[in-house]
């Protein structure tokens, strides 16, 4: 796993580094270099370098010195002359840099800009970094925009102009990279958000060299998980099994008007492996989902006037549940009064449950001000995991506002702080998603748009809760083990998106490719620890 880092770790993080006896300003020479380095990948002959009046500018300086040594024809392209550089470290390695065969270019017109861009093969993005705040003044909000127009290739340094570092969030306009250099380890941002639409690919530099052991001095915001780190969950099926030793899931879901979401779900958790799968639905709807999943035994269960789960649902539930290694609860339910029954009555019992969707509502509606204050609600010895999007996640902080990733980690956190349990997860659902348990928050890889659909959340809930009801060895931690199942969505997702097309994409597609995710998961976790090359793993997809 790779550590993502707020802003104010990576200064405490300098910091650290500092004190053991590397200054900030050869921090500035190594990221120049790595900067330099990245640009000469594309063997450019002539590069642009935008630069600020911070440290992100001292970058590209070291930068400009370093290429203009290796024979590229470099264009400095300043707001001020290098002497009037605020940030000292940056200022001092300009005025050494403007000794050097570079041009300098201070002030240009818009025109000038374009015709400079117009010429390079590249364009270094060493203007604002993780000090940029507010709104973008001039002169780069009125640079980004000819940059932008005219889509050259754009290595930017750290992070995109304009791009906030920890919210990632762009106000007003920000650079739009091929690829972003980004210095220690990435920051929260370029997977918030804006981030990942303007950041292209992410490369990151050490630029210390015994960085591993001082990254663990500072905390980390959360951690990325790449496909190897979910090796052991590729392991193939045992022969001496049964389809109860498997794994079993109950799936408490639907109702009269939403009885696709229980047999999404369900269809789902089958899909991800579990041997047995049944459905506790109301009874206006158990017949229908009956006709739609011929391998799926149905329990009805007393329904209200309105088909959802009625007054006496709490008590047939909890008795049907006892049996199952999982219980998802749920999709479909809406908030009728027996629901919020039956929620309760689940949270009592000691099974690995999984709450989506409506079962996150009625668990907001009763408690008042969130729950985060009366975590007694949700206390207990088994597996919790809630899979709130942000609107729910909201909700169960007492509607405190969740609008991005940072937010959505820190609503995260005060729901596990107030639980203080290690068998509670949440994954807050959005562009990225994060699986944050109360030691830390992983973010496993992002899909792609086309998970954006009805019902996508539902097939994912069915995955999770498969992939804990085959979990009966596991040590933990459940974290890891929610982040395999975000990842085999993903993989879903970028499995119908080739199949159907980017914008065709519906949740139904993605439950029988559920299989094919597994396989690519596999095969990018096989090629990133060097066993399959790229070429056969090309040949196998
Ligand atoms: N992380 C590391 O170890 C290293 C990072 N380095 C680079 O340093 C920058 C951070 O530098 P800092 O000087 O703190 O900030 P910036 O250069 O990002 O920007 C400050 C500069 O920008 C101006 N500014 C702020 N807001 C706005 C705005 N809304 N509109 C216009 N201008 C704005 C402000 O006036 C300041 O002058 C980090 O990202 C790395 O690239 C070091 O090289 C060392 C290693
Ligand atoms: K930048």
């Amino acid at each position: 796993m790779r550590p993502v880092l707020s802003c104010d770790e990576v200064r405490r993080l300098e910091d650290v580094i500092e004190k053991e006896g590397t200054s900030k300003a050869e921090l500035m020479e190594f990221a120049g270099e790595f900067v330099a380095s990245e640009a000469l990948k594309g063997n450019p002959s002539r590069v642009v370098i935008l630069v600020g009046f911070g440290n992100n500018g001292g970058d590209g300086w070291v930068a400009a010195d370093i290429l203009a040594q290796k024979d590229v024809h470099v264009d400095v392209v300043s707001p001020v002359e290098p002497d009037e550089i605020s940030a000292p470290l940056a200022r001092h390695v300009a005025r050494r840099t403007a000794g050097r065969d570079v041009n300098i270019v201070v002030g240009p017109s818009k025109d000038e800009l374009g015709e400079l861009i117009g010429e390079a093969d590249l364009v270094i993005d060493a203007i604002l970094g993780t000090g940029f705040h507010g709104e973008l003044r001039p002169p780069f909000s009125i640079w980004i925009p000819v940059v932008n127009e005219l889509e050259p290739t754009v290595l930017s340094v750290d992070v995109p102009s304009g791009l906030d570092a920890q919210t990632g969030v762009v106000e007003h306009d920000c650079i739009r990279a091929t690829r972003t250099a980004t210095m220690l380890a990435p920051k929260l941002g370029l997977y918030s958000a804006d981030g990942p639409e303007y950041a292209g690919e992410i490369v990151c530099g050490r630029l210390y060299d015994q960085l591993d052991e001082v990254i663990d001095d500072v905390e980390h915001e959360a951690e990325i998980v790449d496909s190897a780190d979910l090796i052991d969950f590729f392991e193939p099926l045992p022969m001496n099994i049964n389809k109860y030793s498997r794994g079993s899931v109950l799936v408490v879901a639907g109702s009269a008007t939403y009885p696709g979401a229980a047999m999404m779900a369900a269809k789902a958790a089958a899909r991800a492996g579990a041997g047995y799968v049944a459905v506790a639905c109301p009874s206006a709807c158990a017949n229908l989902v009956r006709m739609a999943l011929p391998s799926v035994p149905v329990i009805d269960i007393p329904s209200d006037s309105r088909g959802a789960f009625g007054a006496a649902a709490r008590k047939a539930v909890c008795k049907a549940a006892e049996k199952f290694s999982c219980v998802l609860c749920g999709p479909g339910i809406t908030t009728a009064a027996g629901c919020i029954d039956v929620v309760s009555g689940l949270l009592k019992m000691d099974v690995p449950l999984v709450l989506d969707a409506d079962a996150l509502n009625c668990l907001a509606k009763y408690s008042i001000g969130g729950i985060d204050k009366t975590p007694e609600l949700y206390r207990r010895d088994a597996p919790l995991i809630l899979t709130p999007h942000h609107k729910e996640l909201s909700r169960l902080i007492g509607d405190d506002p969740v609008a991005d990733l940072g937010t959505a980690i820190e609503a995260s956190r005060r729901l596990l702080w107030a639980a203080g349990s290690e068998d509670m997860i949440v994954v807050a659902k959005g562009p990225s998603t994060a699986v944050a348990g109360v030691e830390k928050v992983l973010l496993p890889m992002a899909g792609p748009a086309s998970l954006a659909t009805a019902g996508s959340g539902d097939v994912l809930a069915g995955i999770i809760a498969g992939s804990v009801a085959q979990a009966h060895n596991y040590a933990g931690p459940w974290e890891l083990l929610c982040a395999y199942a975000v990842t085999v969505h993903s993989f879903t997702g970028f499995a119908a998106a080739s199949r159907f097309g980017e914008k065709s994409v519906i949740a139904t597609d993605l439950i029988d490719l559920i299989g094919d995710a597994m396989e690519l998961a596999a095969e990018s976790a096989l090629h990133d620890l060097g066993v399959l090359d790229e070429g056969s793993q090309v040949e196998e997809a």
